[in-house]
């Protein structure tokens, strides 16, 4: 079926039609119906495909009653068309009725006035009611009828004389060309609409699936949109929201104040129950005048979240733990119970401050702890307060925006807090801060916020901090070079980390496995030496701790791989002061092979350093080496 259906009362005006459509090429699906019959045309024309129906007279009526869903054009009776049926009636005197279902045109009732018919006019509005008027019309004494179809039937049945209006080409060409511009307007209508409908599903399947909480109202702050994730994040009240006022959905809002201001409000935060949340209002400016705000949501923690999954994948290395408590080397008593308190505070979100000799494993109980934590899975940032000015401390802490750099770089940095947000952050040797470093770290631990330097909006951070030293605190609070808050900030749980000494054999256990890494696979042939070494370390105290022993091992494998026996090695090994074999170290004769090998060895086989070190010229030290046979390449082989 066409996209437009002719329904006509009568063969003569099918022709027509279908003249006029053959000469137009239109596409038109023509029937010969009229009143009830024609339902079934339209029925069946609905389902498949028309969008305009033409018809005339009574039927055009009763259509537009029964469908709605699409529109009924009539071919229209001009007084071109009574012209014939002027020309039957000529000469009658007796009265002439007209049938009509709207109310008879002006033109007709003049033009029966100026040629002097005796005219009566009968409305109808359905089939009863035609006949009804075809009665009517006989009981007035009229001797003619004219009109369209149906009262014909009914003029027939009572013999009342009758003559059909048909219309001519120009009616229906006119109702043609109405249908045609109809059914233009209509396509076009609904390809725009399901235009419209594609990108109005887009936006939503945006505003759906972005991370972004997203609330948009007009200019009179009525909501217009509220996404999912709003709904989720916001403790929004008033359901349905759209068409509320904003105040009514949102009390605390300032998106009415942005309404007025016309100025957009980035990166503002606002704390909804626990949650921080980043906020964007920003105008909808259409010709210089605010028409709305559209506000966008986002929850600090999921921000952080894949802040944290793109980070941990770039600066894996950088950021991740690096020991576990299955790395540590140690069986005895006092270190095993260490570990298991460790292990135990790793359960906790609670600040531990590390404390123990130098080289005792504290930077690796650090690790070993966050990587037990709940926080594992975030970033471990470690900063060693010993190893920046104040202000590359403070830079380092705070971080800076762009512009606010206290040496001048270009560009923005990110605190250590903002870094370690959802992990740990490790502050070694923590007592090497700074006073004004130290204040400092006591208001971002007590906020739990941070301000970038040059920045006027604070961030929340959450972090759980690690500090390690060698110093007994509560002494420099004492001695009034450490901040009495800062030490209860950090040492709400303390661990003391045993040293070496005091941990029985866990020294020959640390030896053996740096013995194992410096001579890999050529342990087995040094085994014998390394057994008479050990012996000779016994009863060692180990100052350096697990340092130290790392530092005395690679030497001693250095030796070893240059040919060393075991008696030459001995006297270039750690005594005690307390030790008798003091003299014989100090009587050691600075151009022994032992002596050259340990001063290049103490300076990771820097020539320069040890020729310093030697009190010597570089040429002199490579005639010695050469004279010793000393290889400098891979010494850690
Ligand atoms: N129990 C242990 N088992 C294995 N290796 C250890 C152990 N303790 C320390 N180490 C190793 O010794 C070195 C020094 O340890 P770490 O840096 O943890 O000590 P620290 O107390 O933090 O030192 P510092 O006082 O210099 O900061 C590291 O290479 C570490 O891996």
């Amino acid at each position: 079926m066409a996209a437009i259906l002719f329904i006509a009362p009568s063969e003569q005006l099918a022709e027509r039609a279908q003249e006029i459509v053959l000469e137009r090429n239109m596409d038109v699906s023509i029937k010969v119906s009229y009143l009830e019959a024609a339902k079934k045309y339209v029925e069946e024309g609905l389902r498949n495909g028309t969008k305009v129906v033409i018809s005339r007279g009574g039927s055009v009526y009763l259509l537009r009653q029964y469908f709605t869903n699409v529109p009924i054009i009539a071919t229209k009776l001009t007084s071109g068309c009574y012209i014939n049926a002027f020309e039957k009636i000529r000469g009658i005197q007796e009265p002439i009725a007209f049938f009509s279902v709207p109310e008879i045109q002006e033109n007709v009732r003049s033009l029966c006035y100026l040629m002097n018919v005796d005219a009566r006019y009968y409305r109808f509005s359905d089939e009863e009611s035609a006949e009804e008027a075809v009665k009517a019309a006989l009981r007035d004494g009229c001797v003619y009828g004219i009109g369209g179809v149906l009262t014909k039937i009914y003029a027939e049945k009572h013999n009342l004389k009758y003559v059909t209006l048909e219309n001519n080409r120009e009616d229906i060409e006119l109702a043609l060309s109405a249908a045609k511009q109809l059914l233009k307007s209509i396509t076009d209508g609904e390809r725009r609409r399901r235009a419209l409908k594609l990108r109005l599903e887009r936006y939503e399947t945006i505003f759906n699936y972005t991370h972004d909480g997203i609330i948009a109202i007009d200019r009179q702050g009525y909501v217009e949109v509220v996404n999912r994730q709003a709904d989720e994040m916001l403790p929004l009240k008033n359901k349905p929201y759209e068409g509320k006022k904003i105040e009514e959905i949102l009390p605390e809002t300032k998106l009415p104040s942005v309404l007025r201001s016309g100025e957009k409000e980035i990166d503002e935060l606002m704390k909804v129950g626990n949650t921080i949340i980043n906020t964007n209002r920003v105008p909808i400016i259409i010709d210089d005048k605010v028409e709305g705000v559209v506000a966008t949501f986002r929850d600090i923690e999921s921000v952080h979240t894949s802040e944290q999954k793109i980070r941990s994948r770039l600066h894996r290395k950088g950021l991740a733990s690096r020991y576990r408590f299955t790395d540590m080397i140690g069986e005895s008593r006092a270190f095993q119970r260490t570990i298991r308190m460790a292990k135990s505070y790793a359960k906790t979100n609670s600040s531990i401050l590390l404390q123990g000799e130098l080289g005792s494993g504290k930077e690796m109980f650090a690790h070993s702890i966050h990587h037990a934590s709940k926080r594992s899975k975030g970033p471990f940032v470690t900063v060693d307060c010993d190893n920046y000015s104040a202000r590359a401390l403070q830079a380092e802490l705070v971080g800076y925006e762009d512009g606010a750099s206290p040496f001048g770089n270009k560009g923005y940095q990110e605190s250590a807090f903002e870094r370690a947000h959802g992990g740990t952050l490790f502050l070694d040797k923590v007592a090497s801060a700074p006073k004004m470093i130290q204040s400092l770290l006591v208001r971002v631990i007590e906020s739990r916020e941070v301000r970038r330097l040059g920045s006027d909006h604070v961030i929340p951070i959450d972090v759980r901090i690690i500090a390690a030293t060698r110093y007994d605190l509560n002494e420099r609070v004492r001695e009034g070079e450490f901040l009495g808050e800062l030490m209860y900030e950090l040492s709400v749980l303390t661990l003391k980390i045993p040293p070496l000494r005091d941990r029985g054999d866990d020294w020959r256990m640390l030896c053996e496995n740096r013995f194992h890494f410096f001579l890999g696979s050529e342990y087995r042939q040094y085994a014998k030496e390394v057994q008479t070494i050990e012996k000779y370390l016994q009863g060692y105290t180990w100052k350096g701790n697990a340092h130290e022993v790392s530092n005395v091992v690679e030497r001693v494998c250095v030796l070893l791989k240059n040919g060393m026996a075991v008696e030459e090695i001995i006297p270039a090994l750690p005594i005690d002061s307390s030790s008798q074999l003091i003299n014989e170290k100090v009587t050691f004769d600075k151009w022994n092979k032992a002596a050259v090998i340990e001063a290049l060895s103490s300076c990771q086989f820097n020539i320069s350093k040890a020729a310093r070190m030697l009190n010597c010229s570089r040429s002199t030290l490579y005639n010695k080496m050469k004279k010793y046979d000393i290889k400098i390449n891979n010494m850690n082989n």
